[in-house]
């Protein structure tokens, strides 16, 4: 259950690289030769690498496969392949353009999904089937009749839901009667939104997201016990206001910017990161949605200009970074598709992206406001030569994509294949900024599986760009938990926090998985810092090494004030407590936890145990208990 928020795939080294092959070129330079030839003089050689690569300009849909996959699916289906013949008709509305093959498919879909008793997204793509008016009329009556007995299936069980309302609250641990009650409640959620007419819908959007009770007049995504501070050292980080208590909601928001890992892509919306059975295709590139709203929100934002590049190089199969991916569509907001850069070059205070600018700390701060990048931390000062150099390298691949699909020729008069004008430099200097801001401040996206089993739930989903949560240092013993929601980050406290202290974050490695050598090096090599936090100050030892004997750890108040036969049953029913998810578990969790860091000193075995499954199961059952703590 490891929270790796800064995922190794971003590693921006050099030997992990994807254009590692590229770099090649340049491995005979010194590094005082690197150093000196910067970012800058490097651009011609690597002008010279990608024009090499010249892929051709093809579309990633293809009509003839989208077909073949459904025959594929029929076949499957009439065999009792049911899941198999959801991969294969997935697969085919993917892939196939927006033609009455494509509401063939999305038909054949219906079909499967009535037969897993969801009906409601049934509905949904035989809704979006007859929108289109354009299948022949018996495939149309086909459609409606299909329709009416979604409509009357899920009557039925709507108001089976009505019982199961009151019943969230109650302890589950029985796996049987829990996976029915977890399928009502999902049937339930969708029924917020039920209209059989009119559903296009994403069924989480009734989800609660947990809300901050005194918002922050600053920050208007944080609660007001906190907010940001700075020194020389460490620039901003975030500081306790006022004391904190174990569980406290500090910071709800949403991304400035996100993108979905490639292997997601048929499983959850590319734009809210929500796990969905209905997705609908992009008219032209892979990139699936759940919904009209956010397609049309995706293509508002940013989606419009990448959708083109994202086709090309997905016919090509060739193999982008996520980290390349959220740099060019980054670019692609903040100059919006381009049209900005010029104004954004000419501007006095944002035109050079090497200088950083802080945001005014007396002043309301705007989470969505693209400028923002500007006071990112790039550690620009830091940064090795060598990750310079494949950034460079990066940077200048998107550049050369842009310029190579013609993204320049409306902004400017001049058009030179081999010579990069003053608007298309700038936009590389934009987007290697942004490659350097990206590298240190995006968080992993993850979502828990609904298992009854605790272990290997976790699932990466994307990665994503928050505009608060980014202030928060790391520290190897963290006071800080994330939880997401779709693509919404939850940030609470996992401890009491005293006025004045610093809320820590974690970047993807503890004192108890990893030697005090390899997290500074980790650190050194992906954060630009040594980290001082206490656990590296006093080398605290790995799990298996961790005191855990209650009768002589260290305690933080009188030992005879302790009730240790109540901390022994406490202990006794956290290891025995069942598969299944309540809110009472979770009570029980939380309150243990926060009984263990008041009672005993840092670092005793129990607190890390029960801190890391209260984490897992706190997500779970806010996942499935919509009113869950
Ligand atoms: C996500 S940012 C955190 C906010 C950052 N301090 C700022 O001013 O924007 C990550 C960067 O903060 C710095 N940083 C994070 N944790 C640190 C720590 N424990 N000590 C020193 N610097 C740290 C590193 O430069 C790191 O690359």
């Amino acid at each position: 259950m490891s929270e790796s928020p800064y995922p190794s795939s971003l590693d921006p080294s050099p030997e992990d690289s994807d254009d590692s092959e590229s770099l090649l070129h340049f491995s005979t330079l010194s590094i005082e030769d690197r150093m000196r030839n910067g970012v800058i003089d490097v651009y011609p050689d690597v002008v010279e690498i990608f024009v090499d690569l010249n892929f051709p300009f093809d579309s990633y849909k293809d009509e003839q496969e989208a077909v073949d996959y459904k025959n594929i699916t029929a076949m499957l289906y009439s065999t009792g392949q049911g899941n198999k013949a959801m991969k294969n008709i997935l697969l085919s509305i993917n892939l196939c353009p927006d033609t009455i093959n494509l509401d063939y498919s999305l038909g054949f879909r219906s079909w499967i999904l009535f037969s897993m008793s969801d009906y409601i997204s049934a509905l949904v793509d035989i809704n979006r089937i007859l929108r289109s008016k354009r299948g022949p009329a018996d495939f149309v009556f086909q459609m409606n009749k299909q329709k009416t007995r979604c409509i009357t299936e899920a009557s039925t069980k709507l108001q089976d839901m009505t019982y199961f309302k009151h019943q969230q609250h109650r302890t589950i641990t029985n796996p049987d009667v829990y996976n029915t009650t977890m399928y009502l409640i999902k049937l339930f959620r969708r029924k917020l939104k039920f209209r059989p007419d009119d559903i296009d819908i994403n069924f989480n959007k009734s989800f609660r997201i947990p809300t901050i009770y005194s918002k922050n007049n600053l920050l208007p995504n944080a609660s007001s016990k906190i907010k940001i501070a700075r020194n020389v050292v460490k620039k901003r980080f975030v500081q306790a206001v006022t004391d904190i208590s174990i569980g406290e909601v500090l910071i709800v928001e949403k991304p400035l910017v996100c993108m979905i890992y490639s292997n997601n892509v048929l499983t959850h919306c590319s734009h809210c990161f929500v796990r969905c059975t209905a997705l609908i295709p992009c008219e032209v590139c892979s990139l699936m949605f759940c919904s009209e709203a956010c397609y049309n929100e995706a293509k508002d934002r940013y989606h419009r200009f990448e959708c083109r590049f994202f086709q090309h190089v997905e016919a090509q199969k060739l193999t982008v970074t996520i980290f390349k991916l959220i740099v060019l569509r980054l670019f692609l907001m903040a100059t919006m598709d381009g049209t900005q850069l010029r104004n954004l070059m000419n501007d006095e205070v944002y035109g050079n992206p090497c200088s950083n600018k802080d945001f005014n700390y007396d002043e309301v701060y705007v989470p969505e406001d693209y400028f923002n990048i500007h006071n990112l931390e790039d550690n620009a000062d830091k940064v090795t030569p060598d990750t310079w150099h494949a950034y460079s390298v990066q940077a200048s691949f998107l550049l050369l994509c842009l310029k190579k699909m013609s993204f320049f020729d409306q902004l400017q008069a001049e058009q030179n294949e081999n010579v990069l004008s003053e608007l298309e430099s700038y936009a590389g200097s934009l987007l290697l900024k942004f490659t350097l801001c990206i590298a240190v401040n995006v968080h992993e996206v993850v979502e828990y599986v609904d298992l009854p089993e605790i272990a290997d739930k976790e699932h990466s989903v994307g990665i994503a760009l928050y505009p608060t949560v980014r202030f928060a240092n790391h520290s190897c013993d963290q006071n800080l938990l994330r939880f997401f929601h779709k693509n919404y980050i939850v940030v609470r406290s996992l401890r009491s926090i005293s006025a004045g202290e610093e809320l820590f974050d974690n970047y993807g490695t503890f004192y108890w998985n990893s030697t005090l050598k390899k997290r500074q090096s980790f650190f050194k090599k992906h954060y630009y810092f040594k980290c001082e936090c206490i656990a590296c100050e006093e080398n605290w030892p790995l799990l298996t090494d961790l005191p855990f004997d209650f009768s002589v750890a260290p305690c933080l108040i009188p030992r005879e004030e302790i009730n240790m036969d109540q901390v022994r049953e406490w202990a006794q029913k956290y290891s025995d407590l069942e598969p299944g998810f309540s809110n009472q578990t979770l009570a029980f969790y939380y309150m243990y936890l926060n009984f263990l860091y008041k009672t005993f000193q840092k670092p005793f075995k129990e607190q890390v145990l029960v801190r890391t499954v209260y984490n897992c199961y706190y997500h779970i059952v806010i996942f499935n208990f919509p009113q869950g703590k």
